[in-house]
């Protein structure tokens, strides 16, 4: 399922910057798998909310994407589920990071669609700890991944989104954007998180 090594490339560029970008990371038939998901779920995407469960705000002037939280509806679900919890165990064995679990959503942005710069996380605020975005189609126009260096506003790297290619990153780290989509643009956003559990209450899931 999983086309790359977790040693090498992956493990210097996690290490010394915080991010990497890897093309073709899983095999193809999985790629092809949860596009067709994404249209079966089609009429079911919701417009995206900013925050999480009841402080979720709908804010048109930051995000115009729309999602779909995964709940195990189909078999390319509970695989790409299965390739991201190998993928947290590595990281968990590699870093240290402690990461407990793994949250995400498939994201269709249609034209003239975007996110504004923000980052996934605050220190102290959030438990997502990565964020991963997996492209599952190549719009040929628009849509690029932006990310910034780190307290800066000079660009770090412009990613156009390209079937079967795996973003990862520091979700603290780093402001980044989705420019306009010219395209129909696809994709699967998601986070490790770690437990922060507030007041005794345990820590929902999204
Ligand atoms: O789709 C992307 O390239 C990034 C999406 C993103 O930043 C997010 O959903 O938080
Ligand atoms: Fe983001």
């Amino acid at each position: 399922m999983i086309n790359f090594s977790t040693d090498g490339p992956f493990y210097n560029d996690i290490e010394s910057r915080g991010y990497t970008v890897i093309p073709n990371a899983l095999n193809k038939e999985l790629i092809a798998d949860l596009m067709a998901d994404c249209y079966r779920i089609n009429p079911h995407f919701s417009h995206a909310g900013i925050g999480r469960l009841n402080h979720l705000q709908i804010d048109d002037n930051i995000r115009k994407d729309k999602t779909y939280w995964f709940d195990g509806s189909s078999q390319a679900q509970l695989t790409y589920l299965a390739v991201m919890e190998s993928i947290r165990t590595m990281l968990n064995r590699t870093f240290f990071m402690g990461l407990f679990d793994y949250e995400c959503h498939y994201a269709k942005y249609t034209h003239g669609d975007f996110y504004k710069k923000h980052v996934d996380a605050f220190k102290g605020r959030s438990n997502r700890v990565f964020t991963s975005v997996l492209y599952l189609n190549t719009p040929n126009e628009g849509g690029e991944l932006v990310i910034y260096k780190p307290k800066s506003k000079v660009v770090e790297v412009s990613i156009s989104p390209e079937a079967g290619t795996l973003v990862l990153f520091e979700s603290e780290r780093f402001v980044h954007e989705v420019l306009p989509a010219v395209d129909n643009r696809y994709s699967i956003a998601g986070w490790f998180r770690k437990n922060a559990s507030i007041s005794g209450i345990v820590d929902p899931p999204r």
